[in-house]
């Protein structure tokens, strides 16, 4: 069989509902068999986060030079912040069959449901608000008016869930990383059944 495109799963869900977290579990595990696409960002690296590790950090006019240049598969203004996927990187690896990972805001992941149809999108849901609210609070990272746009922004998300294709509720991380390869293991499974199955009409039909 020809060797088939690498899948693009993107994972979404509200600020701190636990994606780096998951994230960052998944590719610790020893048979993580996708890749991390990093993003761009004008956020100012938070302590302890790295360029280039954690994010490529820009300044707004490189951002915007970005995408004017049409690097970027998707951006999305969050919370007063540009956020994107560097196209470049994404294509190249699905290309090689690599899979690629994603981490991103709901805006940024409608923008790739609509380019990439055939993604495989995962909603990250919080156990409730207040659950959503002790996390965002308990990192600690980010200011009391920051929480609350991030909050008020969770609350419009959280109606995006319908648009996606599994919702995994992160209530606990070692859970949620079952789950989300479980997922990806059936989706495999199941293209691969699909499209033997269009190989094998085209013989029938030869
Ligand atoms: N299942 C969980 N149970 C309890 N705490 C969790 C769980 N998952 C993540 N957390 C904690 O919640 C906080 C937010 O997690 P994290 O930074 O991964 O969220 P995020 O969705 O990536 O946020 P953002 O979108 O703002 O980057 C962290 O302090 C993390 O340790
Ligand atoms: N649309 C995109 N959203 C992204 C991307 N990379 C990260 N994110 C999301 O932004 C918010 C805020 O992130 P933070 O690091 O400041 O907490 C969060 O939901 C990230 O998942 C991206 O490339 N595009």
């Amino acid at each position: 069989m020809r060797k088939q495109r690498g899948l693009l799963i993107v994972l979404s869900g509200p600020s701190g509902v636990g994606k780096g977290t998951v994230r960052k579990e998944l590719f610790s595990q020893p048979d993580t068999n996708y890749e991390y696409s990093i993003s761009m960002t004008t956020r100012a690296p938070r302590e302890g986060e790295v360029d280039e590790v954690d994010y490529f950090f820009k300044t707004r006019s490189e951002f915007e030079e970005l995408i004017d240049q049409g690097q970027l598969l998707e951006y999305a203004e969050f919370v007063g912040n540009y956020y994107g996927t560097p196209l470049e990187y994404v294509n190249k690896m699905r290309d090689a069959g690599r899979d690629v990972f994603l981490e991103i805001e709901v805006q940024g992941a409608a923008q790739v449901r609509s380019k990439v149809p055939d993604g495989l999108f995962i909603f990250l849901a919080p156990p409730s608000l207040t659950e959503l609210e002790d996390r965002l609070v308990g990192r600690g990272t980010e200011s009391d008016e920051v929480i609350a746009s991030r909050l008020a922004a969770a609350r419009q998300e959280l109606e995006m869930m319908n648009l996606y294709d599994y919702v995994v509720v992160n209530d606990e991380v070692e859970k949620a990383c079952d789950r989300i390869n479980a997922i990806i293991i059936a989706e495999h499974c199941k293209r691969e059944r699909v499209e033997q199955r269009y190989l094998d009409m085209l013989k029938e039909n030869a």
